[in-house]
């Protein structure tokens, strides 16, 4: 497949699994969230939207997946197994209970070398359930690069300007090809890029959860860059928003290593709309080295600013 068809698939197939986890927020019921060993919370929702992404790649372009979630807690929970059955169903009708979790239990690829498939079923689930933002992260990786990518963001604003915004929207990537936001409301699509402001113009975006990443850290930085206040919002969605130019820099910086599907699907987007993204070193990131980046702290920059903002953490008490 051409990346022009690649990328139109997944801009497909994301926008199916929109609707399905815009439906499970609204109608989430207590016992459909369960916590995980490091007590991060997992929902019938991430469940069935993994599922239904790897059935519907399976039919289309099928490759391992590096994908967050398995099928473990539900094979432990037949309750909460049937309800995920149900809501894939509904999609894939004739899908048996046994082919959805077969294909949660796919999603444990190991990564590194070769060519594969990376899944978010829903980055940010803390926003998730707080009726927030939050994203579905797809993207396919060949030996470190990402070649295509696609960002569901079903509760974004299409644009902060406008205050009557109607919400959801989807960015796609692929390389060397820019980046396009497709708006959910009317369908209309159109290329974004970042900004190209530095200093006192420009804004940064951050984690809403403070355990995250250091808001501290990032507060020094911005002191000494005299940005403006950050705006803070769960889940890869910070990448669309650097991406269509509504924030300059995007920080993370965290203690603890990235999972490839947190970073690497937002970083394409924004890659392909002309920004930036490098560990705080000035490194590219490369997604070959397993399931983790093997880099826990990072930040996005519209390219502009990205060397000051180099400076002033190699200036900052540590
Ligand atoms: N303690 C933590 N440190 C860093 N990231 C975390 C932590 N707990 C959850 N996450 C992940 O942080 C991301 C949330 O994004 P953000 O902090 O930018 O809002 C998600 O990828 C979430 O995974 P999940 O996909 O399970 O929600
Ligand atoms: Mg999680
Ligand atoms: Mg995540
Ligand atoms: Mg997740």
């Amino acid at each position: 497949m051409e990346l022009a068809e690649l990328r139109a698939m997944l801009r497909e197939v994301v926008v199916k699994a929109c609707e399905l986890t815009s439906f499970l927020q609204a109608s989430l019921l207590k016992d459909e969230v369960l916590s995980k060993g490091d007590f991060s919370p997992v929902t019938v929702a991430d469940f069935a939207c993994q599922a239904l992404i790897t059935l519907l790649l399976d039919q289309r372009y099928p490759l391992p997946m590096v994908g967050e979630e398995d099928a473990k807690a539900l094979r432990e929970n037949a309750a909460l197994a049937g309800k995920v059955h149900g809501h894939v169903a509904k999609f894939l009708p004739g899908v048996t209970l046994e082919e959805v979790l077969d294909a949660l239990d796919r999603g444990r690829h190991e990564g590194g070398l070769g060519t594969f498939w990376v899944l978010d079923p829903i980055d940010g689930t803390k926003g998730f359930l707080r009726k927030a933002q939050y994203a579905i992260c797809l993207c396919l990786v060949k030996d470190g690069d990402i070649l295509v990518s696609a960002l569901g963001c079903p509760n974004l604003p299409v644009s902060f300007a406008d205050p009557e915004s109607p919400i959801g929207c989807v960015f796609h990537a692929a390389k060397g090809l820019g980046c396009v936001q497709l708006n959910l409301h009317d369908g209309a699509e159109h290329a974004v890029r970042v900004d190209a402001l530095r200093g006192a113009d420009a804004t940064y975006v951050e984690s809403y959860e403070s355990a995250h990443s250091s808001h501290s850290q990032h507060a020094q930085i911005a002191e000494r860059l005299k940005l403006g206040p950050p705006r803070r919002m769960d889940s890869q969605c910070k990448f669309g928003v650097l991406a269509r130019g509504e924030a300059s820099l995007y920080l993370r910086l965290s203690d603890r290593d990235q999972s490839i599907w947190d970073i690497a699907p937002g970083a394409m987007v924004v890659q392909e709309a002309g920004g930036q993204v490098t560990d705080v070193r000035g490194r590219p990131l490369s997604f070959s080295a397993g399931r983790t980046v093997g880099v826990p702290a990072l930040f996005a920059s519209n390219g502009m600013m990205h060397e000051e903002v180099l400076k002033a953490i190699a200036g900052m008490d540590s």
